[in-house]
């Protein structure tokens, strides 16, 4: 394979200095499976730096959007920027670069189960960084391992051998492992405990302040929307109807976002989110 990694380090779309511009573009998307249109003519910007959250309702086309922008799914018309580069491009150099860029947290963790997870999280260096020895590989997934906030000794466990929440982070680590600045989360806390995912929100806080995260978090959980999202992304009648701040989304005349919004479940995570702010102002 030629080597790219020139060319990927001089990008200036992947500046990462460069504040408050587009980093994920999506114009136009459609995609279909069959007669099922699931986006039609889809619109949705993502700027550096924020925490985005997608919300629909099931089957809304959270995850199909998620995996069109990832390359992992071509969609049926439309056009999609990712960092500056064409994510439907078939150009090995652009599917390297936006490999190397994303990192990506999928439902179910898709953790190897019969590597550890040290093992897991050498995974992406193996691949994209082979020149580095197997010393500085473990190291370096070490590193990661305690970023995603795990001890030290869950590096040399089996995914079966660790709790739902520890699986979460474990496939966290190895998301972080090629220090992309594009993080992709589909339901994180999905099956936590409401202490796990409310520190798993924390965990994500803390990641974008340190590392300078995007975050593009698709989730259906509304204390982590008022927790951690600048912005949220509404999926409905196939495309993104609304892209505001809660403050904003909650206001907004759509049936679906009314009754989400205006929920009891709902006005718990304002109550809940308030709170906080307070107790952080005192
Ligand atoms: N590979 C596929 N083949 C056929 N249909 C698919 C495929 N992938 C997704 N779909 C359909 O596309 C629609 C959107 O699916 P998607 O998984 O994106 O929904 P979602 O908004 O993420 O839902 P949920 O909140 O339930 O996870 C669904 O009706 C689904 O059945």
């Amino acid at each position: 394979m030629e080597d790219t990694t020139d060319q990927i380090a001089i990008d200036p779309a992947l500046d990462a200095s460069r504040k408050d511009d587009v980093v994920i573009r999506v114009h136009g998307l459609v995609n279909r499976f069959g007669e099922q249109v699931v986006h039609d003519h889809l619109d949705l910007e993502v700027k550096r730096g924020e925490i985005i959250g997608i919300v629909g309702g099931s089957g809304t086309g959270k995850s199909v959007l998620m995996r069109s922008i990832l390359g992992l799914r071509k969609p049926n018309a439309g056009k999609i920027e990712v960092l500056g580069i064409d994510a439907l491009s078939d150009a090995p150099h652009d599917r390297l670069a936006i490999e190397r860029h994303t990192g990506v947290l999928f439902q179910d963790g898709a953790l190897f189960s019969s590597l550890t997870v040290g093992e897991n999280v050498e995974v992406p260096l193996k691949e994209h960084h082979p020149e580095l020895c197997e010393d500085l590989r473990y190291e370096l997934a070490l590193l990661k391992v305690k970023l995603s906030g795990l001890p030290a000794d869950a590096l040399d466990k089996l995914p079966s051998q660790l709790s739902g929440g520890m699986r979460k982070r474990a496939g966290l680590a190895r998301a972080l492992a090629l220090d992309p600045p594009l993080l992709f989360l589909d339901e994180p806390t999905a099956g936590l405990d409401p202490i796990g995912a409310a520190a798993f929100d924390e965990l994500i806080l803390t990641l974008r302040e340190a590392l300078g995260l995007t975050v593009f978090i698709i989730t259906h959980d509304l204390d982590t929307l008022y927790a951690i999202c600048d912005r949220v992304a509404v999926l409905a009648d196939k495309k993104v109807v609304a892209n505001a701040p809660l403050a904003e989304i909650e206001r907004f005349e759509h049936p679906w976002v009314q009754e989400y919004f205006h929920g009891p479940r709902a006005r718990a995570a304002q109550v809940a989110a308030k709170g906080e702010r307070r107790m952080i102002e005192d």
